[in-house]
């Protein structure tokens, strides 16, 4: 029987539906950990396919092209002296299952199949798998090892079942994607399993982003004593390897391996740079481009896309009407100029009178107003687009949560664009952010150290400049207000009475309560962005667009 385990954990970035390039990269894995001496490596959850590949798994012959790359990622281990834990999808006697494949020496030995799906949130595993037995562990190199899958750490059932059948350590793959603060909750879940069991547990979880979702890495390890074992690096690739003794009380880590984590502001930072990253990347783009206004919005939206792509692959352009400002001009160029990135100045003017005098007989005798003001918007957008079509960079759009929960953007206009690495960041949180990135480097960000947003940018009152002297506050309350309201009813799910009960003017609750229901419509034809909280509009929060229901009160 062992008394030794050298573990490799592979926390990979792959890509959903990219089979052999994911089966290429695990491949790489497989030779670095051997050159390592690992008796052991293990993938993260549904490595070949990516997490998650949504209803490409109705489809028969990517479910059987999944399978056979499985396969070939196992035969990858053929004569060499490694036992290889491959997460993947499984079919057998007609059900399709969420499983973990153990390979040696070329062939598949053994399989077991999560037990806990998950179904909530952005998960919609019920809707693909059939639901694994309680497993027992494997026995590898006469160890007894069990592999909970992601969600099986998440209740009690597996782990017991697994620590009833004999097993000595838990090695988990997972697919749990990031939201602020995520890890310390699954450290308490981890912590809360070791202590039931007794057994120390290895977490690994995968990097990268996939549409709205991010993955944050930091996989680790806690001792049976609840002490942690190690961790591992956060946001980036890492192959960790660690070694392990068999002793009086069981297994204990012997590699010190201690990597920092990200703080919640460095962590949001990263995860907005890697979404937009992978998002551009992933779906073969190299280059952004983005209307810079002077604005915050967009200021920290043109920084986060020079953090993930470089500055010589960010493209900002003003388009000035006449009701821009020269704060905004000089803000938007030094901001431009503080990031290093191309920046042009196209006016709208000419466009905006062209249209305005096109509709003047439609609009006869009717006072300007809204449908002026959206105009400018979306002659704005309309250009972004055509830049974005002759250059072949993808526009990415800037409207923040508060916005986008309360439809503060026009439709076809601003909201324009593929991406939106703000759209789960409350307005207060982007200033607040601005202000973090110009006094903190993050770790594999792109840009320039030190100020990249202009102070002014930070301290001036926000303002669409769509009419002569508009300012947000016109239309909505102070930000601060709005978003502690709509952090109640988003995050919170908290009722109307809640929301007042916390003093807030119960004219203002009802009026934000209704424009956040009214504008359930913009948000379904609104571009993706990472989620970086519980509750993030998309994937994960499913409200009908068609709704009578307002909470009055009791
Ligand atoms: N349920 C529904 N399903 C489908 N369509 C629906 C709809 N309800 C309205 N509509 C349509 O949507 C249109 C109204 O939407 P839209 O055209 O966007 O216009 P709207 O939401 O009325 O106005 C946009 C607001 O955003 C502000 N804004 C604009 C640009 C930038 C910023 C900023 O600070 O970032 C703020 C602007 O000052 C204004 O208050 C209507 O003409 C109507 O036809
Ligand atoms: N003059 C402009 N030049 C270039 N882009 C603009 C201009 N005005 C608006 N935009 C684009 O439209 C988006 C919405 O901007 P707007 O100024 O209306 O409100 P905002 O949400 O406060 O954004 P920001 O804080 O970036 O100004 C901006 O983020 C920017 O991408
Ligand atoms: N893929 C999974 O099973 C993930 C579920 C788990 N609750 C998580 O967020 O980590």
């Amino acid at each position: 029987m062992a008394d030794k385990l050298r573990i490799a954990l592979a926390q990979l970035n792959p890509t959903v539906g990219a089979l052999s390039k994911n089966v290429e990269k695990g491949k790489a894995a497989i030779d670095e950990a051997v050159a390592a001496g690992a008796n052991i490596l293990m993938f993260p959850e549904l490595f070949p396919t990516g997490y998650f590949p949504e209803d490409l798994l109705f489809k028969p012959q990517f479910v059987k092209k999944a399978m056979e790359a499985a396969k070939d990622l196992a035969a990858h281990g053929r004569d060499k002296d490694i036992s290889l834990l491959i997460p993947s999808i499984w079919v057998d006697n007609f059900q399709l299952y969420n499983a973990v494949l153990l390979a040696e020496d070329g062939n598949i030995i053994d399989w077991r199949a999560k037990h806990d799906l998950p179904n909530d949130d952005v998960f919609y595993e019920k809707r693909y798998f059939t639901p694994g037995n309680l497993p027992g562990p494997f026995n590898i190199q006469n160890v007894r090892i069990g592999v909970p899958i992601c969600e099986d750490i998440w209740r009690k059932d597996v782990v017991e079942c697994l620590a009833e059948t004999g097993a000595e350590l838990l090695l988990c793959p997972n697919g749990s994607p990031y939201w602020r603060n995520k890890h310390d909750l699954r450290m308490n879940v981890v912590v809360e399993r070791v202590v039931e069991s007794g057994l120390p547990l290895l977490y690994l979880n995968q990097i990268g982003g996939q549409d709205e979702l991010v993955f944050d890495g930091a996989s680790f390890g806690i001792n049976a004593d609840r002490s942690l074992a190690f961790i591992g690096k956060s946001f980036e690739e890492e192959l960790i390897i660690i070694d392990w003794h068999r002793g009086d009380e069981g297994w204990v880590c012997d590699t010190d391996k201690a990597e920092p984590l990200a703080s919640t502001d460095g962590a949001t930072w990263r995860a907005c740079v890697l979404g937009l990253r992978d998002y551009l990347h992933k779906n073969h783009f190299q280059k952004v481009v983005l209307g810079l206004s002077g604005g915050i919005d967009s200021a920290v939206v043109a920084a986060i896309a020079v953090d993930a792509v470089g500055a010589e692959n960010v493209h900002c352009i003003m388009l000035p009407y006449k009701y821009t400002s020269e704060d905004s001009l000089k803000d938007a160029k030094d901001c431009a100029e503080m990031l290093g990135v191309r920046y042009d100045v196209v006016a709208i003017g000419d466009a905006v009178e062209a249209a305005n005098d096109a509709l003047a007989p439609l609009f006869e005798g009717l006072k300007p107003g809204l449908a002026e003001e959206n105009l400018q918007s979306r002659m704005r957008g309309t250009y972004l687009m055509g830049v974005s079509n002759k250059l072949g960079s993808m526009l990415i759009t800037t409207g923040n949560k508060s916005e986008m929960a309360v439809g503060y953007a026009t439709i076809y206009g601003d909201m324009n664009g593929g991406f939106n690495p703000i759209k789960d960041l409350y307005k207060m949180q982007v200033y607040h952010l601005a202000d973090w990135r110009n006094h903190n480097m993050p770790k594999n960000c792109l840009g320039p150290e030190g100020r990249v947003i202009p102070q002014n940018i930070i301290d001036k009152a926000p303002s669409a400049e769509l009419r002569p002297d508009q300012k947000d506050q016109d239309s909505l309350p102070p930000y601060p207000v709005l978003d502690a309201i709509l952090e109640g009813f988003v995050e919170g799910e908290k009722s109307f009475d809640e929301i007042v009960g916390e003093g807030h003017d119960p004219e203002v609750v009802a009026k934000v309560q209704k424009l956040l229901y009214i504008a359930e419509y913009k948000r379904r034809q609104a571009a993706p962005g990472p989620k970086l909280t519980q509750k993030a509009f998309g994937l994960g929060r499913k409200y009908p667009i068609t709704n009578g229901f307002r909470d009055e009160g009791n």
